[in-house]
């Protein structure tokens, strides 16, 4: 690895007497390691990757904490009656004639993507599944646990090392990699997160710093040399809400770059847009990262979350039913179009979204009518100019792959032909336009069974779930708390299946007891007994009812899974 010695230099000579032995890590200067020491992930948490991690923390925090000042001060402005809107400042960046550095040829085909938490299992699963590009998830499908976000990072050391195998010992069989396996990217955590088991110079660290830092550190020249064909390693980046959060991921991947003495430009990352605020700063956004970037993605899930966050205050912008705000109304269409012809011009990915639906085993009509759905969302994706998509599950990628290569005329992509210049012409109205449809009590009580369920799965250490044969997540649990919430809020009436009943506090109790009822029975009493489920009530509850919404679910219910290690590592 070529190291910038400078960097890595005093810092690192300092040893801790007897640092790294008898179950304590070897942390710098200022670094407090709280989180339960494991073998293994000592060889994650090593002292260069602290520092390196440290280095990062020290020279961006205060421009995270300027820009989480930023979210606020535009929360009040939309609480106050103002709408997100193109900004005139940045007129100029819109209408500029300026490229993004060119798209990777290791990355020029990304027709179908999977995704999935960085459980080892699922990991070999998903880098054999015949997926072009393997999104390793951080974030909306991991619950983050120390546990899980070590093991994570042993993982993907492995599978970037090529070495990772697992064995299954119920069922006899070991996982290996494919000769062929998919391009991988990873999604760290949103800059909101903080990081509890690592301390720096007295404060939590950033936790998508954490993640970032120690897969580079760790991976960046094994990356670039068997994946990346020179470039890497890829990222995807989530839940920005204005340019000037790309501008602090760009500067991270400059310092990264230089810190050990890589060329500027060989880090790329696809930015996924999925908060309202961010469609307006598309341009902006791939502006500031232009020399990393590889795209944007339709995060459909949480852009249709941020939509009732950021209208929380606005009675005349309520959501129909979550079932209804698909992408065939106006607003997520618009939102789409405008996202394929913003990077096409700009020349690189357009990126669609995640189709919810996951094969269904024991019901073969039901399946066959859940491929049709995913396969309908994949042709509208193709046919609007995407260049590829997501999966959730292996079992869809065959069905995508055939729709998307059959719309794709021969191309790894559809950059150079799809520019959709007609979509140049859509207003911020088009964007904002209030989704159609009803609201029911059927609506408030699925909203209830899943979130429930969602975060007694997330408190025991799982992000990603399948629920009545959906594929559900931290977004797609999001939508149902800020659902309930705001309906709750405004005493909404829920009229659409004709029962005619205004949401109240006194409705919503009598739901969420029945909705438990309903949940004991269809889990069982024995997991419902030993499972979180009334630990996690008491939290949706909480959130669906508090006067003041928060923010963001798994930031609220964090400290629940934050374990410290009595005898930490500290160098304080
Ligand atoms: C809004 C967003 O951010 S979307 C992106 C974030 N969300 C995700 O990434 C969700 C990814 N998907 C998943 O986590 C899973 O598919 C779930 C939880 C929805 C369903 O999981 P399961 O019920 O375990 O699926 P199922 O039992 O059908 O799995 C069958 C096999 O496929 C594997 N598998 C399922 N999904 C995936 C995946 N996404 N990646 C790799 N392997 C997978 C399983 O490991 C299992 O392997 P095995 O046969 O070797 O044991
Ligand atoms: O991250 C993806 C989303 O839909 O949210
Ligand atoms: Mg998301």
């Amino acid at each position: 690895m070529a190291m910038s010695m400078g960097y890595y230099g005093d810092t690192a000579m300092k040893k801790i007497s007897g640092g790294g032995v008898g179950g304590r890590y070897d942390v710098p200067e200022g670094v407090d390691v709280r989180g339960r020491y494991e073998e293994e992930f000592a060889k994650i948490l090593t002292k260069d990757a602290l520092i390196f991690v440290a280095a990062l923390q020290r020279e961006f925090r205060n421009h995270v904490k300027y820009a989480m000042e930023c979210r606020k001060e535009a929360k009040m402005r939309y609480n106050s009656g103002g709408l997100p809107g193109f900004d005139p400042a940045t007129k100029n960046v819109r209408d500029g004639d300026w490229m993004c550095a060119e798209v990777p040829p290791a990355v020029a085909d990304r027709r179908v993507e999977i995704t999935g938490p960085v459980e080892r299992k699922m990991i070999i699963n998903a880098l054999n599944s015949g997926a072009k590009v393997f999104m390793a998830d951080f974030e909306d499908a991991l619950s983050p646990t120390w546990e899980n976000l070590m093991k994570g990072q042993v993982n993907l050391k492995d599978a970037v090392n090529g070495t990772i195998s697992f064995q299954d010992k119920a069922r006899n069989r070991v996982y290996k990699l494919n000769d062929q396996i998919a391009k991988l990217f990873v999604r760290p955590r949103g800059w909101h997160l903080p990081e509890s088991h690592i301390f720096i110079d007295g404060e939590p660290a950033i936790g998508c710093l954490v993640d970032f830092g120690l897969y580079f550190h760790h991976n960046h020249a094994a990356f670039r040399k068997t994946q990346g064909e020179g470039y890497g390693p890829f990222f995807y980046l989530p839940k920005m809400e204005n340019s000037r959060e790309a501008r602090i991921w760009n500067n991270v991947f400059e310092r990264a770059e230089k810190m050990v003495g890589i060329e500027k430009g060989s880090i790329r990352a696809t930015v996924l847009i999925e908060t309202l605020p961010a469609v307006f700063q598309m341009d902006e956004i791939l502006y500031e990262l232009r020399d990393h970037s590889v795209g944007l993605n339709c995060g459909r899930w949480d852009y249709i979350f941020s939509y009732v966050k950021t209208f929380q205050a606005h009675p005349d912008r309520l959501l129909p039913d979550r079932v209804l705000v698909g992408m065939g109304q106006h607003f997520m269409r618009s939102y789409s179009d405008l996202l394929i012809r913003t990077c096409h011009r700009r020349g690189v990915h357009a990126m669609g979204g995640m189709a919810a639906q996951i094969p269904i085993r024991d019901d073969p009509e039901a399946n066959a009518a859940a491929l049709e759905l995913v396969k309908k969302d994949k042709l509208r994706e193709v046919r609007a100019g995407h260049d590829g998509t997501w999966a959730a599950h292996p079992g869809l990628i065959p069905a995508i792959m055939e729709v998307f290569t059959n719309n794709m005329n021969n191309s790894p992509n559809l950059i150079e032909t799809m520019k959709r210049e007609d979509a140049a012409s859509l207003t911020e109205e088009d964007l904002l336009q209030i989704p159609r449809g009803v609201r029911t009590i059927e609506g408030l009580r699925l909203n209830t069974r899943v979130g429930i369920q969602y975060v007694a799965a997330w408190l025991t250490g799982t992000g990603s779930v399948p629920l009545y044969n959906l594929m559900e997540d931290a977004a797609t649990a999001e939508i149902s708390r800020v659902q309930n919430w705001q309906w709750l809020k405004y005493g909404v009436e829920l009229d659409g299946d004709g029962v005619g009943v205004r949401v109240s506090h006194e409705l919503f109790g009598k739901v969420v007891e029945e909705e438990m009822a309903r949940i004991e029975r269809e889990v069982g009493r024995e997991r419902f007994k030993k499972g979180m489920y009334k630990e996690a009530c008491k939290l949706f509850t909480r959130q669906c009812t508090t006067p003041v919404l928060d923010d963001f679910l798994t930031l609220n219910a964090y400290n629940h899974i934050v374990v410290h290690h009595p005898g930490g590592s500290s160098k304080l």
